[in-house]
């Protein structure tokens, strides 16, 4: 069951930012213009004690213990790492990056011939805006599903830049790859079975965003992607070369920023991996600001189990002392129901939520 609108929605006009940043208006527009509280404060970068953790890929591979030690820790107190050692090679890193910039670089008209329609996610534009008040983002977003073939929509493939469609297939299946190793490496972290997630999984839903967040000239004031947590098992996140530091976490009341680490990929923990684990390991709340003079590109890539499955949390991560905190459900009716929501810190996972005195 791929998810899909059931009703016609008005969501208003949609400028284009990267056309907005062309014709440099005078001021921002309105409907950009964050709520004083949403507003991001914009300080130096400066590297910091607050950096998420860095995990050793080729370590874990070699079961060292302590490795396993520090994702147990990773996935606990911060729900991101950066992964080094990937295994992806470089030149298909690049590649996608170089694919993406160039897909950004069209003009309007050549990507507009792959429209995301009002209330879906896949195409260009803008998702999760679902009424004519909502405050937008300063982004544009280029969206496709990837795996298993039945979630792709094959017009919204692009022609151009011609190597697109190939360049997107040899990465999807690396990451592809590299989220199964990574599961098999937190299931072990958690005392479980290293197959444990891929059997469950059937054959795992993966999709793709393209995110351009073009220079904004009142970074202080826009938000480049509102604060959510991401729907899918696990995501992974490649930070463009040559962008500004843009992702930003949650971590207690600090909005933590993502220094980017060259040839690391970052991963983040996704809504279901949070339920399938009773909330031991959680999906975080992020974010990304924009800057004044630079441009910033992320590819993202969502992976989560298929729609067919039902889920909850696994037995061996309930007892007493950790008692059941969300329901069983069907996740293609969650997906459904993430696509059809505006991002909303952590509200989304409501759906799942078993509301007790304490439970946050
Ligand atoms: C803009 O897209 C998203 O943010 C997003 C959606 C991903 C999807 C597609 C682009 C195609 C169809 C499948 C899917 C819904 C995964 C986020 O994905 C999260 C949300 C859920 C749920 C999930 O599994 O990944
Ligand atoms: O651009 C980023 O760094 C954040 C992207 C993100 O969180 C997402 O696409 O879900
Ligand atoms: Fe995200």
């Amino acid at each position: 069951m791929a998810p899909v609108p059931s009703l016609p929605i008005k969501v208003g006009h949609i400028d284009d930012v990267q056309e907005l940043r062309k014709a440099k208006p005078a001021t921002v527009p309105e409907r950009f213009i964050r709520d004083m509280a949403d507003r991001p404060k914009v300080v130096p970068n400066l590297s910091s004690s607050l950096d998420i953790p860095i995990i050793d890929l080729s370590k874990l591979m070699k079961t060292d213990k302590d490795e396993v030690m520090h994702l147990k820790t990773a996935c606990e107190e911060w729900g991101f790492f950066q992964v080094l050692n990937h295994g992806i090679d470089l030149n298909v890193v690049e590649d996608i990056e170089n694919v993406a910039k160039d897909f950004f670089m069209l003009p309007l008209q050549e990507k507009q011939k792959y429209p995301m329609a009002p209330g879906t996610v896949q195409g260009y534009g803008q998702a999760f805006v679902f009424s004519e008040n909502q405050k937008l983002d300063w982004c544009n977003m280029f969206a496709l599903g990837v795996e298993p073939p039945c979630i792709r929509n094959p017009k919204l493939w692009p022609s151009k830049p011609i190597n697109f469609r190939e360049t997107l297939e040899i990465y999807s299946r690396e990451v592809r790859k590299l989220c199964k190793t990574l599961l098999k490496y937190i299931a072990v972290s958690l005392g479980l079975k290293g197959d444990v997630f891929e059997e469950m999984f059937g054959v795992a839903v993966q999709a793709v965003r393209m995110n351009y967040y073009p220079p904004c000239s009142r970074p202080d004031l826009v938000l480049g992607l509102s604060p959510h947590s991401d729907g899918s098992a696990l995501t992974v996140l490649q930070q463009g070369k040559d962008s500004s530091v843009g992702l930003q976490i949650l971590k207690g009341q600090t909005w933590v920023p993502v220094q980017p680490i060259p040839n690391a990929l970052v991963i983040n923990i996704g809504d279901t991996l949070e339920v399938l684990t009773n909330g031991k390991y959680k999906s975080v709340e992020h974010r990304a600001v924009t800057h004044k003079e630079r441009d910033r590109l992320s590819i993202v890539t969502f992976y989560a189990p298929s729609y067919d499955i039902e889920l909850g949390p696994m037995a061996e991560l309930v007892d007493e002392k950790n008692p059941c905190r969300y329901r069983r459900y069907n996740h293609g009716e969650y997906s459904k129901h993430y696509v059809t929501n505006k991002l909303q810190g952590k509200r989304t996972l409501d759906f799942a939520k078993i509301q007790s005195k304490t439970s946050n």
